[in-house]
């Protein structure tokens, strides 16, 4: 298959410093390719062989399957376009002076005509780069974020095939960035554009680039997609940083987050309290936890300080609970962001607390239960399952550190133990008469310190596992008959 720019055994020494070695890649047409690795490492040297200002002295580089030594510096500026590190400003031009020297490759002979498609090409430069409105004034009054637009539409009117970019988006702030590398994906798609760009930002790089080339000391470390090459062992060996890789919350690209010499500090369970009123049962820690939950409030994966178990009358409808929720929570001065907020028709008093401490576990399970909404879920498909808020909600506080399989697994070994409570209390779906295995919109928050004793797993098998089973269960047994209790007293 064709490639748009193929890279073969290319090294380059600096006097007697051999500074690229044997670096060979491929980029396809339309294809957004980055370019990572630490300070030094060799990717401005490479991106300067690829755009001439550097000789080649060994290895070959072909475009367009032509080799680059044949092309002469107007017919590859009609190919090529770079957008240098930093560039110079020429003083006394304007925006769109500068923008309108990057059709020199397109005009012809002696005494070049400015033509229709001249402008047309200069306009649409300037309007991707959101300088339509900037285009009269002198280059030297521009901020360095400005500037660096006005090069790269420079580049762009050029209308390349190839965009190479040395750290493209360098002084640009956050919303400048995510603008400009949308609009060249939207390029690479549209017009078969390709880019070739140097990025330091691993998160921006993982997120735009098809694919990416990672230097180390001028060896090629790694070519690969970002989810092939954003990977811990591979960053922490040429970058020399631990880092951790997790999930983008949106996109299937990974992130990677880099793990500071800071220590995370907490008491425990020591430091947790927990306050009960007739509205609202909470629990607060000194520290925050690291938690998961189903919360109405804090799903997924959060930090939190605040667990917030909020009563609501039976016939309590919102069209957007998490956002009525959360203004709840504001107008009681909890931090929202650090808050694992949870509903339930039950009333909290009736909440049961059971500890769990031994030499190998400490752990604090508080659940509250109303089966009001009992549903069988292997026969749910059967029946038109209500939503509404009768509930069992559980939070389980851990003291230690959990990996995210541990976390997963106290979810699961947590669930077990809650349907087991209600089978043995004889709980039943109303609809179907079988036992019920839990209600219809039951909730449960993980919670632990993150300091301490490690715990890789918290299936039956292990320790945590064991002390969530018995915990829960008793706990669940609890909140159970309390609710049956207070149901009783109202007969
Ligand atoms: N003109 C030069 N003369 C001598 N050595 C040079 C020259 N330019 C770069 N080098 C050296 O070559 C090596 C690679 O430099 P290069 O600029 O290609 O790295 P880089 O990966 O782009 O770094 P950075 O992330 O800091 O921009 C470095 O050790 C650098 O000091």
């Amino acid at each position: 298959m064709s490639k748009m720019l193929r890279v073969n055994e290319l090294s380059y020494r600096y006097g007697t410093k051999q500074v690229l070695h044997r670096v060979s890649f491929a980029v396809e047409q339309g294809e957004f390719f980055g370019i990572l690795g630490p300070n030094g490492s060799g990717k401005t040297t490479l991106l300067k062989l690829l755009s001439k200002e550097l000789p080649l002295q060994e290895g070959a580089i072909a475009l367009n399957d032509m080799p680059l030594v044949s092309f002469s510096p107007k017919q590859l500026a009609r190919v090529v376009a770079v957008l240098p590190q930093s560039v110079e400003a020429a003083f006394g031009y304007t925006v769109k002076e500068t923008v309108e020297l990057g059709r020199y490759a397109h005009q012809r002979g002696l005494l070049p005509k400015w033509t229709e498609e001249d402008e047309r090409a200069v306009q649409e430069a300037l309007a991707k780069t959101g300088l339509l409105a900037k285009q009269q004034q002198p280059i030297d009054q521009l901020s360095g974020g400005e500037r660096q637009r006005v090069y790269l539409a420079r580049a762009l009117a050029q209308e390349p095939k190839v965009l190479l970019l040395d750290e493209p988006t360098n002084h640009m702030d956050i919303a400048q960035q995510v603008r400009l590398l949308n609009e060249l994906k939207q390029w690479t798609n549209e017009k078969r554009l390709t880019v070739v760009a140097i990025f330091h930002d691993l998160h921006l790089a993982s997120l735009y680039c098809d694919r990416l080339l990672l230097l180390h000391e001028g060896h090629v470390a790694a070519n690969g997609t970002p989810s092939e090459l954003i990977e811990e062992t591979t960053m922490e060996h040429v970058f020399h940083v631990a880092v951790r890789r997790q999930a983008h919350p949106v996109l299937p690209a990974p992130l990677l987050t880099f793990l500071p010499h800071v220590k995370h500090m907490s008491e425990g369970l020591a430091s947790l309290t927990m306050t009960t009123t007739s509205e609202q049962l909470v629990v607060t820690t000194k520290t925050p936890f690291k938690v998961l939950s189903s919360a109405v409030v804090g799903a997924g994966v959060q930090w939190a300080r605040y667990f917030v178990n909020r009563h609501v009358p039976k016939q309590y409808t919102s069209s957007d609970p998490e956002a009525e929720m959360k203004q709840y929570l504001r107008e009681r001065s909890f931090d929202v962001q650090q808050t694992i907020g949870m509903m339930t028709a039950v009333h909290v008093e009736d909440a049961s607390i059971v500890y769990e401490k031994d030499l190998e576990v400490s752990l604090c399970a508080i659940v509250t239960a109303g089966v009001g909404n009992a549903v069988d879920v292997t026969k749910a498909w059967q029946q038109n399952v209500s939503s509404s808020v009768g509930t069992i909600n559980t939070m389980i506080f851990i003291d230690g550190m959990l990996t995210d399989a541990a976390f997963v697994q106290a979810v699961m070994t947590a669930t077990e133990a809650k349907t087991k409570a209600l089978s043995d209390e004889g709980v039943l779906d109303p609809v179907t008469n079988t036992f019920a295995t839990g209600t219809s919109t039951d909730c449960i928050a993980i919670a632990a310190s993150q300091t301490g004793r490690e715990y890789a797993y918290a299936g039956s098998a292990t320790a945590l596992g064991k002390a969530i089973g018995r915990a829960v269960y008793e706990a669940t047994i609890n909140a159970l008959r309390n609710y049956e209790k207070r149901k009783g007293e109202r007969r």
